[in-house]
């Protein structure tokens, strides 16, 4: 079932929350809504279930206006952080719950409920601890029970609110690896609320990027890290150096150095800044080529990396960040205080919104 978005608005008394948000959600399709704290992706989700009320705009399930529906009648599936798993019910009768609360007539029979949580206890590998109650199991295994409770009722739409926010790193690898193959396996159309920016890429089929309660980008995930369509994705996404300059012909001129930025498209004497990555930096020594030149001010070791602090003599970008593989940094044989001179490898260009 596809899911249609359209000039979504909320305020919560002065506090604009969502501002005319757009989006399309492909049947079948998994996608992650991305944002700082505060930026509107709960809201958005409980907006698409029916929890809340937009002020303006429209909600469709495969193009059928939804936006008056109760919650009951959307046939949305939620998981959200803190599990609300019934701790007084064993796994097997959480799993339950849902069909045995249907009205009669629609309700399966006892038997049909024991094959259906039999078959998704299966799918979310939790068949041995079917007796089990929520306290006997750990963090993912309950937010694996709560996906099993969720997908009990056969949803059209799946909603997941931080579902392995609460959960250790290791575990939410292995889980969001795990939560693509299910996916993958069923095709139920599913947004997926996270601030993980790794978590998103690594998951989505698409990736929404909101700020402020607007969406900033929607794009396939290679495209968001690669392309991000504003200074605010470019820094959300990572780690980033910020060179402000002026545009003119052959590049970015930043304190009367030229970076080598293609800026032919947006033309020449305007306000703008170009960002680059750590690891879009080649260091060589100097004399050997043309760039920015800088003095190692710091090296340090951190796993396969070599994280590297550079000190320039710029005024505006005293200090540049720069990320070598560990091994080529190594057979470099810098020491801190060589000269060095960097030339960014890729650059990714804004010219000033109102320039
Ligand atoms: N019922 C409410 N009454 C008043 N303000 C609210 C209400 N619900 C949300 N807000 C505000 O709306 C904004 C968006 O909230 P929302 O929960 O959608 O953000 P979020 O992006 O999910 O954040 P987080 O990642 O911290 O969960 C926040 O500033 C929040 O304080």
């Amino acid at each position: 079932m596809s899911i249609e978005i359209e000039q979504i608005s909320k305020r919560f008394g002065h506090f604009q929350a969502l501002d005319d948000v757009r989006l399309r959600v492909d049947s079948g399709e998994l996608i992650a809504l991305l944002g700082p704290s505060g930026c509107g992706k709960t809201t958005l989700l409980r907006i698409i279930a029916g929890l809340e009320r937009p002020d303006a705009g429209t909600v469709r399930f495969d193009g059928r206006d939804v936006t008056d529906d109760h919650v009951r009648d959307r046939k949305v599936g939620f998981v959200f952080q803190h599990y609300a798993l019934f701790a007084h019910m064993t796994l097997f009768d959480n799993v339950a719950f849902g069909m045995r609360v249907k009205r009669r007539g629609e309700r399966p029979s006892s038997d049909q409920i024991k094959a259906k949580v039999g078959q998704l206890l299966e799918l979310v590998q939790l068949s041995d601890l079917a007796q089990r109650y929520p306290a006997q199991l750990s963090g993912g295994q309950r937010q694996r029970a709560a996906l099993a409770r969720a997908l009990a009722v056969e949803p059209n739409v799946l909603l997941l609110d931080e579902p392995f926010g609460a959960l250790d790193a290791q575990v939410r690898k292995s889980l969001r690896r795990w939560l693509r193959r299910l996916h993958d396996e069923l095709h139920v159309t599913s947004i997926f609320v996270t601030h993980d920016q790794e978590e998103a890429l690594d998951v989505a089929d698409r990736v929404v990027i909101l700020n402020r309660g607007r969406v900033e980008q929607d794009d396939a995930p290679q495209r968001v890290w690669a392309q991000p369509a504003t200074p605010f994705v470019h820094e959300f996404l990572g780690e980033a150096n910020c060179f402000r300059g002026t545009t003119e012909a052959g590049g970015l001129r930043v304190d009367g150095i030229l970076l080598p930025v293609a800026v032919q498209r947006h033309g020449n004497g305007l306000p703008a800044s170009a960002y680059v990555r750590p690891t879009d930096f080649d260091i060589s020594a100097p004399g050997t080529a043309s760039g920015i030149d800088a003095t190692l001010a710091q090296a340090r070791f951190a796993g396969a990396e070599a994280k590297l602090l550079l000190r320039t003599r710029m005024r505006s970008v005293p200090e540049i960040e720069a990320r070598l593989p560990a091994r080529t940094f190594a057979d470099m044989q810098l020491r801190e205080g060589d000269p060095v001179v960097l030339r960014p490898t890729h650059t990714q260009l804004y010219v000033d919104a109102n320039a």
